[in-house]
C-alpha cells in the first residue's frame, strides 16, 4: 500500500516534536511503518542549509534569500528522503514543511504566500502533504514553552519579535481557509495525551 506524507506545523513551542513522537509510536501501534524527519533539514543536503538558515546574524540572508533556501532545503529533502521512503509504503511524519515557508516567509516575512507557493512549485514540482496538521495555542502560550525549554537562545528566526509570530500564525490560518481539505487547525492546548488524540481524529479518513 501507498505510504502517506503528513505534516505538522505550528509556531514556535506549541508541541510539535512532542506530538510527532507520539504520533509514531501510536501509528506504529497499527502496524504502520512510521519515517519521522523534519524541515529545515531531514536530507544531508537539507541538513547544511539548516545551519545556514538558523546560525549567524539577523542579517545574514534577506527575505528572498532565506525563501530560496528553505525552497532548496525542501527540494532535496523531498528527492531524497520523501519519496523514497513513500515508495516503500512508509508514512512519513515531518516536523514542519512547505506551510512553514508560507507562513513565515509568505505571510510574516512581506514576500506574500503565492511567491513563495512559486517557489515551490519551481523547486518540488509543487509536491503536497496527503494531510498538514496545525498545532495552534492561543498567542503567548507557545512563546512561553518555548522559552521554558530554550532560555533566551532563540535561533534566527524564533527569536524574531512578537508582531512576527502573530503573523506566522495569521499564515497558518489562512492556508486552512484556502485548503481546509489537506490543512486542519488543532488545538494544541491540554495534556500532551489530549492532544495526540485530536491529532488522530484528523487523520481519521486515512486511516487503514
Ligand atoms: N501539551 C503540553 N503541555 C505543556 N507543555 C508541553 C506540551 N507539549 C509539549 N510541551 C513542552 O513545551 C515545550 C515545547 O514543546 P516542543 O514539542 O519542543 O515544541 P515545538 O517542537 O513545537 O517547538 C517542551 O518543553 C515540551 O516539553
Ligand atoms: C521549515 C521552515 C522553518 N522556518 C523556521 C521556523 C523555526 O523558527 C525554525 C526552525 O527551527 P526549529 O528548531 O525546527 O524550531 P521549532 O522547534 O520551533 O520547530 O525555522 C521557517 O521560517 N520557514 C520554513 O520553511
Amino acid at each position: 500500500m501507498a505510504g502517506r506524507f503528513i505534516s505538522l506545523e505550528g509556531g514556535e513551542g506549541v508541541g510539535k516534536s512532542t506530538q510527532l513522537a507520539a504520533l509514531a509510536t501510536a501509528l506504529e501501534g497499527r502496524g504502520i511503518e512510521v519515517l519521522v524527519t523534519r524541515e529545515p533539514g531531514g536530507s544531508s543536503g537539507a541538513e547544511a542549509i539548516r545551519k545556514l538558515l538558523l546560525e549567524g546574524e539577523e542579517t545574514r540572508w534577506n527575505p528572498r534569500s532565506e525563501a530560496l533556501l528553505f525552497a532548496a532545503a525542501r527540494a532535496d529533502h523531498v528527492e531524497k528522503t520523501i519519496k523514497p521512503a513513500l515508495a516503500e509504503g512508509k508514512w512519513v511524519l515531518s516536523d514542519r514543511f512547505l506551510d512553514s515557508s508560507l507562513a513565515y516567509q509568505g505571510e510574516a516575512g512581506g514576500l506574500g504566500i503565492e511567491a513563495v507557493r512559486d517557489l515551490h512549485r519551481f523547486g518540488s514540482l509543487d509536491f503536497l502533504p496527503d494531510r498538514t496538521l496545525v498545532l495552534r495555542l492561543e498567542s503567548g502560550e507557545g512563546a512561553l514553552r518555548a522559552r521554558r525549554r530554550d532560555g533566551e537562545e532563540g535561533d534566527r528566526i524564533g527569536s524574531r519579535p512578537p508582531r512576527y509570530h502573530a503573523a506566522v500564525d495569521r499564515g497558518f490560518r489562512v492556508m486552512a481557509e484556502q485548503e481546509p481539505d489537506r490543512v486542519k487547525l488543532i488545538d494544541a492546548e491540554g495534556n500532551p495525551e489530549t492532544v495526540t488524540a485530536r491529532l488522530l481524529y484528523a487523520l481519521g479518513d486515512l486511516l487503514p
